[in-house]
């Protein structure tokens, strides 16, 4: 069974790589939208997989790390887009969250990326 929770952070950014022109070399923000997805079995006694107050009680140990932050100072987010976000976010919640099996990074409303972990094509 898979379960999620989602939450939001703000953050500013610039993309370091892009060439001067692109809009995104520019300093600015988005609001990201973050779901994590927790698979297993739901516990008979529980009914459920993992308590979401648990999954919250990890991502708020995550969420000063990035929430308000300059991303590009954030060491390991030098050149933050999504795709070097989300693995960042993994390797911070997966110790704490064995059950994680996916993450949905939205970056914009129409933009984002899903992580499933190192064995994630990419
Ligand atoms: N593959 C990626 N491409 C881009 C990333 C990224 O992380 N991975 N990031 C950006 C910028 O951060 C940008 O802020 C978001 O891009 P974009 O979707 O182009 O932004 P808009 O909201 O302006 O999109 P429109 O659909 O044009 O309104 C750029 N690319
Ligand atoms: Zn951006």
């Amino acid at each position: 069974m898979l379960i999620f929770k989602e939450f939001t952070f703000d953050a500013a950014h610039f993309l370091p790589k892009v060439p001067q022109e692109h809009k995104c070399r520019n300093l600015h923000g988005h609001t990201y939208r973050l779901k994590l997805f927790l698979e297993g079995e739901a516990d008979p006694e529980m009914g459920w997989v993992v308590d979401f107050g648990e999954v919250k009680k990890a991502w708020k140990k995550v969420e000063p790390l990035l929430d308000h932050q300059y991303l590009n100072d954030v060491p390991g987010l030098e050149n933050p887009t999504v795709e070097n976000i989300a693995p960042w976010i993994w390797r911070k919640l997966k110790p704490e969250l064995p059950q994680l099996a996916k993450i949905e990074l939205w970056e914009t409303p129409t933009a984002g990326v899903i992580y499933e972990g190192e064995h994630s094509k990419g």
